[in-house]
């Protein structure tokens, strides 16, 4: 007998790929649904962060830019995998399956769709990734985040709407909440972010650039960087040379209420992180991770600057100089940055949880049960 209200959700272990499956599950939990995670030791993590879900860990891994041997090696793992997940499934009886991408997705779904259940993909970026081009044949439906998606094959296309990529509720309620309005000669708060991982080139760049500001507009400034463990103390140091207010921190944990206090953000353009910026509508200088999978994080950046949230700054050429005239520039056009913010948050799908529920729940005939 099959239980009505079990909804797996998969997903890989890093933050871009938490995020949204935990703002889609607090929502399927308030309407009712017992939710269950399938995920990555990298996941493991996050457990705490999710009271209200059962979260099952399944051995998996990336093999695409592996040696042959390591390739053998991943290979079995990933078949170790995929044993778990039959096991799991035939065990959760689940009654579908929404993957978001990452190494566990790919068992999880196959041993999924093996039974039958019924598939939906969400993409972030706006190149879909390994497992998802893998998977697209296999789902009913393919969720995205980008107007335009690439590498979804021709046969699969029709299965694409749009919705966004959920942002977790504390993000969602600082739509409506400016941060503290900037004027000619007052405080700019710049908040400096690089993904999970935090991004090492911002270490340097950043304090370097800073320093070449004229001072009278450089004083203004107030620094929230994130910082790898090995650099915050080089990173506080530079600050404190020249003297700029600066927190530095290898993770912040309270990233609504340091969004909610930006007036710019300079940070990498992974998905999660574009979604949160355009749902808060915070104006972005955006600079992708040069080796993101198939360049993805540039595709991403080019959406929201197209849209005028943001401006594209490719890493190579990204010299202290340039972008101490940039921030120079923004700090005496307010306007501009206040432009930015009015198209960031008009781009922005604060919905983007409740639409994916929607459409998970009217592919397998519950879509009147969502709350609301
Ligand atoms: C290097 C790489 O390939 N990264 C990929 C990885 O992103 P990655 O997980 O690095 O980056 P994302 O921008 O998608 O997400 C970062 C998340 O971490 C949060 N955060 C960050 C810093 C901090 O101090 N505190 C904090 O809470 C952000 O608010 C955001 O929710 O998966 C994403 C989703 O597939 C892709 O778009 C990214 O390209």
């Amino acid at each position: 007998m099959i239980d009505k209200r079990t909804i797996v959700l998969a997903a890989g272990g890093t933050g871009g790929h938490f995020y949204p499956t935990q703002a889609l599950a607090e929502l399927l939990v308030a309407s009712g649904y017992r939710v269950v995670l399938i995920t990555d030791t990298r996941g493991y993590s996050f457990k705490e962060s999710l009271p209200d879900i059962e979260v099952y860990i399944i051995k998996a891994c990336g093999i695409a830019k592996l040696s042959i041997i390591k390739k053998i090696k991943g290979a079995t793992k990933l078949l170790f995998g995929y044993f778990d997940a039959c096991r799991l499934i035939s065990e959760l009886h689940p009654t579908a399956v929404l993957s978001f991408g990452g190494y566990a997705c790919v068992p999880t779904v196959l041993a999924a769709s093996r039974r039958g259940i019924p598939i939906i993909l969400h993409e972030q970026n706006a190149i879909a990734g390994r497992s998802n081009q893998l998977l697209a044949k296999k789902a009913s439906i393919i969720a995205t985040s980008f107007e335009r998606i690439e590498k979804i094959h021709e046969q699969d296309q029709y299965k694409i709407i749009l919705v966004g990529n959920p942002v977790r509720a504390e993000i969602r309620a600082i739509r409506t909440m400016d941060p503290p309005p900037l004027t000619p000669d007052g405080p700019c708060e710049i908040l400096v972010t690089g993904g999970s991982q935090g991004a090492s080139i911002f270490a340097k760049l950043i304090p370097d650039a800073i320093a070449l500001m004229p001072k009278r507009i450089s004083s203004r400034i107030r620094i929230v960087q994130q910082a790898r463990l090995n650099e915050i103390n080089q990173v506080i140091a530079a600050y404190r040379k020249i003297g700029i207010n600066a927190d530095v921190s290898q993770f912040f944990n309270d990233m609504p209420q340091r969004l909610r206090a930006a007036n710019l953000l300079i940070c990498r353009s992974g998905a999660s992180t574009l979604a949160e910026n355009t749902v808060a509508g915070r104006p972005a200088l955006l600079v992708p991770y040069p080796n993101s999978v198939d360049d993805h994080q540039t595709a991403n950046a080019r959406a929201v600057e197209a849209a005028g949230g943001g401006m594209l700054l490719p890493q190579a050429n990204l010299t202290p100089k340039y972008l101490a005239q940039l921030l120079t520039d923004l700090l005496n056009n307010t306007k501009q940055l206040s432009y930015m913010s009015s198209a960031a948050r008009a781009y922005g799908r604060p919905n983007a949880a409740k639409d994916l529920a929607s459409i998970l729940l009217s592919v397998i005939g519950l879509d009147k049960n969502l709350s609301t």
